[in-house]
């Protein structure tokens, strides 16, 4: 039985820099907890400090039921994997995965057993006899995995270990990892930046920001009612269109959204209504995934305040749909600007990572927000609203588009980033 509590902990680097602020979060027992966020967001400071690698500045970490702050890595009773797994180049795939029970002085045979057995349940069983620079970057992978889980951790950790794979390989394994530390019940963290393998992954998860805690709980929770617009943001591909509206409460015709030329209206039968009322003349953030705009024939009725309309700028074919971004006129806000700490940005750290130096050298942005814009940079920079087509129903450009919206999903952020409605965990 072994869950891991982060109580409150900070982690400020020498020369000052705040990496992580005030973490509190409970792993259970045998979970697969996912920690997500761009990079730099202190994902693998936090993984490092359950190992014991990083001294933590402030707070507690207890596993197990005691506090861990001053135990020695060894004395944790952790693995962990990193991006490239690191194998012992001349020892043979076998010989890697024996040296943990070498070391603990272990009986052979019996090594040799279990060896072979978690061989068997990584699929490298036919090649424990080779050197790790003969093996794919999948079957190193799988070989470091082995490494790590051959002496049944109490926590297993995971530092972004398929980030270095092509997306095949990714998929293949992603789903290979969670059914082995799932039918092993050690308790796992993941870190990744990559939100399709958190949101398949997971149990559970946390998106972090800024070394913050943006929200926890299992994907659907996280995805359906996300805590705020940078976790909605974050897990949405394609990109949520993001409004921004002054609202309104009018008597007898429900709760106005204007959005400046164009309006919706949430009727007071809503749920939210009585959350939104207290923002009343105030600006709000609405929240609008692709698939909750739907595309209607001219001339359709649809009920009144429900539809929003745009001329088509736009057309990306994604095979299974359309993706098209029209212009509608309403201010859109950008993710990364909303409801970041106020704290020094970590544009230029104490000791920059070797990515973070290598994204500065090519002019990449470290941030997702700004990622999220750069992939729309360009053609569909000035585009407001963008929504899903079937394929064979697709409008062309320039055409003006009239949109249903299903209110029911609409997600409402107040100016500081925060959902207007109580998040439901
Ligand atoms: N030893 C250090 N001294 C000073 N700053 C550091 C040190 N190690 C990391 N940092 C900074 O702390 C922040 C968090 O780093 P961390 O490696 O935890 O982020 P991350 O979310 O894992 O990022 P990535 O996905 O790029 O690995 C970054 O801005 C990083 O540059």
């Amino acid at each position: 039985m072994t869950d891991v509590v982060l109580d409150g902990v900070d982690k400020v680097y020498p020369g000052g820099f705040e990496a992580v602020r005030n973490v509190r979060l409970r792993i259970n027992d045998g979970e697969l907890f996912v920690l997500l966020g761009p990079s730099g967001c202190g994902k693998s400071t936090i993984l490092r400090m359950i190992a014991g690698l990083e001294e933590i500045t402030g707070g507690d970490i207890w596993l197990n039921g005691s506090v861990a702050n001053d135990l020695s890595p060894r004395d944790r009773n952790v693995a962990m994997v990193f991006q490239e797994g690191a194998l012992y180049p001349h020892r043979t795939v076998k010989g890697n995965m024996m040296f943990p029970l070498e070391v603990s002085g272990d009986d052979r045979a019996e090594a040799h057993a279990k060896v072979l057995e978690l061989a068997r349940a990584l699929g490298i069983n036919t090649m424990i006899d080779r050197l790790p620079r003969t093996l794919s970057g999948g079957q190193r992978q799988r070989a470091a995995i082995g490494r790590a889980l051959i002496r049944e951790p109490s926590v297993f950790l995971m530092d972004e270990p398929l980030s270095s794979l092509d997306a095949g390989l990714r998929t293949e394994l992603r789903v290979e990892i969670a059914g082995l530390v799932r039918s092993s019940g050690t308790t796992t963290v993941y870190v990744t930046h990559d939100q399709v393998e958190a949101m398949t992954m997971a149990d559970r998860m946390a998106v972090l920001r800024d070394g913050v805690l943006e929200d926890v709980g299992t994907p659907e929770q996280i995805y359906a009612d996300p805590a705020t617009v940078f976790v909605a943001a974050f897990l949405s591909s394609p990109p949520i269109n993001l409004l921004q509206a002054t609202l309104w409460a009018v008597e007898g015709e429900g709760l106005l959204l204007d959005f400046g030329p164009q309006r919706l209206t949430v009727p007071w039968e809503d749920a939210r209504a009585s959350s939104l009322i207290s923002h009343h003349g105030q600006s709000v953030i609405v929240g609008i995934r692709p698939d909750t705009l739907m595309p209607i024939a001219p001339g359709t009725p649809a009920a009144p305040g429900t539809v929003l309309s745009g001329q088509v700028r736009a057309l990306e074919f994604h095979g299974h749909e359309w993706l098209a971004y029209a212009e509608a006129g309403i201010p859109t806000v950008d993710a990364a600007e909303i409801g970041r700490p106020h704290r020094p940005a970590p544009a230029a750290p104490e000791r920059p990572g070797l990515r973070d130096r290598v994204r500065e050298l090519l002019g990449r942005p470290n941030q997702v927000g700004e990622a999220v814009e750069e992939e729309h940079a360009g053609h569909h920079r000035r585009s407001d609203l963008v929504f899903r087509i079937a394929p064979g129903n697709r409008p062309n450009r320039g055409d003006h588009v009239a949109l249903t919206v299903d209110l029911d999903r609409v997600l409402f952020f107040g100016a500081n980033g925060r959902r207007v409605n109580p998040v439901l965990r």
